[in-house]
């Protein structure tokens, strides 16, 4: 029931905030609607008697406003519903905006790498859209509270037992609750497995993926796969749906049987002269009505209960994201001026070790570093070897598990991540292809200056984009891709150039982290944009101190920095410049020997 309860209080915020007047409007014409039902009953009750007593212009004037009393009851239902409609809308587009300030209220990833909190995320994402019938749920059960107590007192003043009738009503809406709990347990127990049934069918049909499937002929093992998923899950969801539809039938028929007593009551009642024909028919529309007002209390419970269990996931997410803002377990107050507005130590990592959540398993492993302000650090090794982790970690994305990592001696464990993100201009590998405008694409690295065309026009000549602003028909306010609307389509280095200015347009960063910039670019244009980043890069490094970290393969770039850092299974296992790591002749010198000879 807190669950129902919590579902009514946070709709009713969220209505009320959205638009008060049109849910004073929609309250007004449902309450109107739903009590008119029971003096239906009322009216029908007055016909039959001026009926039997043959008065005629009674009769006819009783029929009448039973009449009209149906036809406002109908009227007023579908004005509500007007009035819900757009307000259920209201209430959606609220809960969507407070979802993606909790996805990015957490100041680090890990809660989003956690499955916990991503199966919540994901069961939330899917159960918004029902946040309309939610709301109109919370006003329906308003307006048939009103008529449950007008057919209450109906039905007490003709038979103080008959008061026992909505009473048995609560067994099949108890069974009811009971029922819907089965399911819901049974849902989140599937979650993870839904969720991978979704991941399939998306692997299988999406552009990125589809190319790959169809070459290796892998498309029966996904089907199979996304079968034998499906049928595990819709067993379980069965066996449950199963148990709970007996416990629904036990408690309906339960009231069927105080249903034929409540109308055996009232017979025996007219058979000794105790009331009248008029007073069976109310009994029977009455009676027939609590069936009704059950069955639909016990719809509009399911519906509430759903709409608690999102607001429940709503508040573990905040809960979640709030222990997830909080400065790292340091102690001491976050405070943005402990970070600098110009770096003139640098950067150091301290006996950094980090595992991502729910895993032993440690990624980086007591690595140490230092990279002194202004410096140009390259870090290199095998795949997996934890180099983009490294990266994650410096960027504040992610909190060390053990050690620290200093700015300036500053520790950024005991600053917001998002002081520090400001200063911090970034591509990873995964970057972004946002389908939206050319300017939102460009602009989102500096939203200051997503109006600024100017600086968006050098930020994308910078980048080498500067042909994909001919591509993009509208210029700056062209759309891009396909997803929803007729825009531009690109190749993977030009979406990837479009991050590369993206990166760019932000000013004064004290960290540019760069995550393979170049994977996607041809041999020309990685020449063409190293040139321009070192330009950048001295640049940056005489304004701010800026210190550049590249992770790359390619050692023709890698060459250039000013440290060379070589990461194994998590540990620094050389460092040094170019030519001090080919004379010491370790694991960098033979990766370098082995991609020149390739080249050459
Ligand atoms: N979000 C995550 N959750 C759990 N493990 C992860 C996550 N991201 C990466 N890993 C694991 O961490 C290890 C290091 O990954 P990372 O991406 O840092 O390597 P890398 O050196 O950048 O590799 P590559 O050269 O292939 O890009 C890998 O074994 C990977 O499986």
């Amino acid at each position: 029931m807190t669950t129902t309860i919590l579902a009514v209080r946070h709709l009713l915020r969220l209505a009320l905030r959205s638009d008060p007047a049109r849910l004073a409007r929609a309250a007004a014409m449902i309450a109107a609607g739903f009590l008119s039902t029971p003096l239906i009953a009322l009216c029908l009750k007055s016909l039959t008697t001026a009926a039997i007593q043959h008065q005629l212009g009674a009769a006819v004037r009783l029929a009448l406003a039973t009449a009209a009393l149906l036809v406002f009851e109908l009227m007023m239902n579908h004005f509500a519903h007007l009035s819900y409609f757009e307000l259920g809308d209201l209430c959606e587009v609220e809960l969507q905006n407070d979802l993606i300030s909790l996805t990015h209220g957490a100041g680090s990833l890990e809660q989003l790498d956690t499955p916990g909190y991503a199966d919540t995320l994901a069961l939330v994402r899917e159960e918004l859209p029902r946040t309309r019938a939610s709301l109109e749920a919370v006003l329906q059960t308003g307006g048939l509270a009103l008529q449950m107590g007008l057919t209450t007192v109906l039905l007490g003043a003709l038979n103080p037992w008959l008061l026992l009738l909505p009473l048995v009503g609560a067994v099949p809406v108890l069974a009811g609750n009971r029922a819907q709990r089965l399911v819901d347990r049974a849902r989140e127990e599937a979650a993870p497995r839904i969720r991978l049934g979704r991941h399939l069918l998306e692997t299988a049909t999406t552009q990125a993926s589809v190319k790959e499937i169809r070459l290796s002929g892998a498309e029966a093992v996904l089907i199979d796969r996304h079968r034998s998923d499906w049928a595990a899950t819709s067993r379980a969801l069965g066996r449950a749906q199963g148990r709970a539809a007996l416990l629904r039938a036990a408690g309906q028929f339960a009231f069927a049987a105080a249903y034929g007593g409540a109308i055996y009551l009232v017979v025996q009642q007219a058979l000794h002269g105790g009331a009248g024909l008029g007073d069976v028919i109310l009994v029977i529309a009455l009676a027939a009505q609590v069936s009704l007002q059950v069955a639909t209390a016990l719809g509009l419970l399911t519906i509430l209960q759903d709409a608690g269990h999102t607001m429940r996931r709503i508040r573990t997410l905040r809960t979640l994201a709030a222990t997830g803002t909080g400065p790292a377990s340091t102690g001491t107050d976050p405070g943005p001026s402990d970070l600098p507005v110009v770096l003139t130590q640098g950067i150091r990592l301290e006996h950094v070790s980090f595992s991502y959540p729910d895993s032993d398993r440690r990624i980086l492993d007591d690595v140490t570093l230092d990279i002194p302000a202004g410096t140009a650090l390259a870090v290199v090794g095998e795949n997996g070897a934890g180099k983009s982790t490294l990266l994650k970690l410096l960027c504040g994305l992610y909190r060390p598990t053990s050690g620290r990592i200093l700015v300036d001696g500053a520790d950024l464990a005991a600053a917001t991540p998002a002081d520090w993100q400001r200063r911090v201009s970034t591509l990873f590998q995964d970057f972004a292809r946002l389908e939206l405008r050319l300017r939102d694409n460009t602009g989102i690295g500096d939203l200051d200056r997503i109006d600024d065309d100017r600086a968006l026009h050098q930020a994308l000549e910078a980048a080498e984009a500067g042909p994909v602003l001919d591509r993009v028909s509208g210029g700056l306010d062209g759309l891009l891709g396909r997803g929803y609307g007729d825009g531009a389509e690109l190749s993977g280095g030009q979406w990837q150039k479009l991050g590369l200015a993206r990166t760019l347009l932000r000013r004064s960063p004290l960290l540019v982290a760069l995550d393979e910039p170049a994977s996607a670019l041809d041999a020309t244009a990685e020449h063409a944009l190293f040139e321009r980043f070192a330009d950048l890069v001295a640049d940056a490094r005489t304004e701010t101190g800026a210190v550049t970290v590249l992770v790359s393969h390619r050692f023709s770039t890698v060459r250039m920095a000013d440290l060379i850092v070589v990461l194994e299974r998590g540990r620094v296992s050389e460092a040094g410049t170019h030519a001090q790591l080919a004379a010491a002749d370790g694991l960098y010198a033979e990766l370098y020997r082995l991609q020149a000879k390739v080249y050459a």
